[in-house]
């Protein structure tokens, strides 16, 4: 059985793009707080990791898990709380580059795969009819940085280098190799 244990229907659709459907969903129940000092890279990867963990699997199984982190220097935007809060993410992100990074891991009986994906963007100088525009649309809700890439906020991407699935949510050659190497076959 292949389980995905997110509850983002962003990695769901990912995974749709492979021909990929899961058996299950199952999402993950964790505390997504940074930890004092903690450097953006290290806290996707261990909040990845302990979402893995908290997914319950028979032996044969395959799990995938994932986390999205918008990382602006060593600072860690998560998702916002409220409009005020997206608001002054967008503020401190336009006109400048941020990376994000998405950890992936795989998980079968004893064994596990990890891998991070790291991607840059520029988002561009915005206006105040601009930001409260899209504030109104309420696409910014349950995203990291306050954006989403596929939705309209993609008309402020002036620029990225790195892998876009990955800004979504799930980078799809990372995770096709994972899955692989955990024994699924994904052309037949
Ligand atoms: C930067 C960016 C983030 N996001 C979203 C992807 C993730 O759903 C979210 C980051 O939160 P995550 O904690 O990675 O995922 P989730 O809470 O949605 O789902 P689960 O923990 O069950 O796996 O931000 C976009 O959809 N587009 C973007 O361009």
């Amino acid at each position: 059985m292949f389980i995905l244990g997110s509850g983002s229907p962003r990695r769901l659709e990912l995974l749709a793009q492979l021909g990929i459907v899961p058996d299950d969903v199952r999402p993950p129940d964790v505390d997504e707080t940074p930890r004092h000092a903690e450097l953006p890279r290290a806290y996707c990867e261990r909040i990845t990791a302990s979402k893995l963990t908290a997914v319950e699997a028979a032996p044969d199984d395959i799990v995938l898990c994932a986390d999205t982190t918008v990382a602006l220097g060593r600072r860690i935007l998560g998702k916002p709380a409220d409009a005020a809060e997206a608001r002054a993410f967008l503020e401190s992100l336009m006109g400048r580059r941020h990376r994000v990074i998405t950890a992936i891991a795989v998980r079968r009986g004893d064994q596990a795969w990890h891998r991070t994906s790291m991607s840059s963007v520029k988002l561009k100088r915005l206006s105040e009819k601009e930001i409260s525009g899209y504030l109104a649309t309420g696409d910014w809700q349950g995203k990291a940085g306050a954006y989403a890439i596929q939705g309209p906020a993609a008309a402020f991407v002036s620029w990225i280098e790195g892998s876009h699935s990955a800004i979504v949510g799930l980078p799809l050659h990372e995770t096709a190799n994972l899955l692989q190497a955990a024994g699924m076959e994904i052309w037949r």
